[in-house]
């Protein structure tokens, strides 16, 4: 009988590759044929290995490295060039392994799949890995009709969202001359939306309810998250531990071994993601913020950014530790572990409400201002540090580690952040909301290999 092959396609990012892979693991768990399509060199640097997954590599013209800071216009166009026709390649080796596409379920940073696909008679699924509210937002934006003028005080009203104030919103709908490329690039993400057969969204049906029920009048958007390892979730996917491919190095002996002997309930953990760069200044009052607290910190610093911590800081007699990179679930999973001051990237968001740990949210730009508000003010998960002329300062970084961690509305967010908990594992458990969609796409990539033959 013919089988059912779904092709994953990420934008070789480790926020975007992780949720694409952790879906790919679930399908396989449905027992459909999978294959990761990486570039060469995150293939090279990165690798991945799976018995269950098998990986096509293409090219992106910079196999044998990537220059740091390329910027992002010319990374697209490259990959475009390159990654087309080298996707092509792999498309005609599958079909003559008999194993041709069914569907490619890719990352609508990569605009030119569904037409690529599209020749071939091969279904496409894009995958956007922020909130729903987030692609709604960027959807307006794209379509013209969202214009914030620089000015602008009043919160706008959109269909299935919260009033939204300008501070709420992503940054490129507010300072769009800030980063142009990538603004085009989030926005291009609607680019032949009305040709693909599915929308997948990284999140459950139950934290965006109104926001989802609203885009699905326009496109067939489905919840499919929270895409975090079953391990930390339903426990259902056996040795579904981790995310499976690292762009850094964690140091996760270190990590662990000080995590062991913190207290319970005592730790601040903090980490901006894997792209966010603070500024000197704003990482001298993160830092005076976290002794203040008195508090033990484990405080992810990337290796690249490490210059920029207070002269002495490492070696000063603090409670905490500093590290390049860590394995977060297992941070945010252990037991001592009470607040995580983030910059609500939106898998960081996910994971802190996976796992029940409330965050003070630190947003830095792109979707995070967005990802902070729905956390302080729709979920109530956590608090928002709010600073002044940009900067956060050390009292205010305090004062809301001290909110989250001590008193009544410590109490509160706790007790949010366990509901929230117990419905995102009830969403991919079986028959939950989001297991149901992924079942009905498993099904539908069947009927159509059947039909295909
Ligand atoms: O020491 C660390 C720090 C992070 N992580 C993982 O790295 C991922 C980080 O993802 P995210 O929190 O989304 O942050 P970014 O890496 O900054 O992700 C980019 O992509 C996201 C999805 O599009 C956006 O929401 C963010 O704003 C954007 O910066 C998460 O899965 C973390 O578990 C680790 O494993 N170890």
């Amino acid at each position: 009988m013919a089988e059912a092959h779904c092709l994953i396609f990420p934008f070789p990012i480790q926020g975007h590759i992780n949720p694409m892979l952790q879906f790919a693991k679930r399908l396989v768990h449905k027992g459909l044929r999978v294959t990761l399509i990486l570039t060469r060199y995150l293939a090279k640097t990165s690798p991945f290995h799976s018995p269950t997954i098998a990986v096509e590599t293409i090219s992106n013209g910079l196999d044998d490295g990537e220059p740091h800071g390329f910027p992002v216009s010319s990374y697209l166009s490259l990959l475009k060039e390159h990654g087309m026709a080298s996707l092509r390649e792999a498309l005609h080796r599958l079909i003559r392994c008999g194993r041709p596409a069914t569907c490619i379920v890719y990352d609508p940073f990569i605009t030119w799949v569904p037409e690529l696909a599209g020749e071939y008679g091969i279904k496409t699924a894009a995958f956007f890995t922020q909130s729903c509210a987030v692609d709604y937002i960027y959807h307006r934006l794209y379509s013209g009709d969202l214009k914030i003028g620089e000015e602008e005080e009043k919160a706008i009203e959109l269909p299935g969202l919260p009033p939204l104030l300008p501070a709420d919103l992503p940054s490129f709908v507010t300072l769009p001359e800030s980063y142009p490329s990538l603004r085009d690039m989030v926005t291009d993400q609607f680019k032949h939306i009305e040709n693909v057969d599915w929308v997948f969204c990284n999140t459950l049906y139950e934290l965006e309810k109104e926001v989802i029920d609203f885009m699905a009048e326009h496109a067939p958007v489905k919840a499919i998250g929270p895409t975090i390892p079953s391990m930390y979730l339903d426990r259902k996917l056996a040795d579904d531990t981790d995310y499976g491919l690292s762009v850094f190095r964690p140091e996760a002996r270190l990590c662990m071994d000080w995590l062991n002997r913190q207290e319970p309930g005592s730790v601040i953990y903090v980490s901006f993601g894997s792209l966010a760069k603070l500024s000197e200044a704003q990482t001298a009052e993160l830092a005076h913020g976290l002794k203040r607290s008195k508090r033990p910190f484990l405080w992810v610093v990337r290796a690249a950014e490490q210059g920029k911590l207070p002269e002495g800081f490492a070696a000063e007699e603090v409670p905490g530790l500093v590290i390049s990179w860590c394995p977060q679930l297992d941070v945010l999973a252990h037991d001592a572990v009470a607040c995580f001051v983030t910059h609500c990237g939106w898998n960081s968001t996910l994971e802190a409400l996976c796992l029940g740990v409330p965050m003070v949210g630190m947003p830095q730009w792109t979707d995070q201002t967005t990802n902070s508000k729905f956390v302080a003010d729709v979920w109530g998960t956590g608090v928002r540090a709010v600073g002044d002329g940009g900067i956060v300062g050390r009292e205010s970084i305090e004062k809301c580690i001290r909110e989250v961690m001590e008193g009544e509305k410590g109490e509160e967010i706790r007790k949010n952040v366990s509901k929230w908990k117990e419905l995102a594992v009830a969403a991919v458990s079986e028959g939950g909301s989001s297991d149901r969609n992924i079942d009905d796409f498993v099904s539908t990539l069947r009927r159509l290999a059947v039909a295909a033959v």
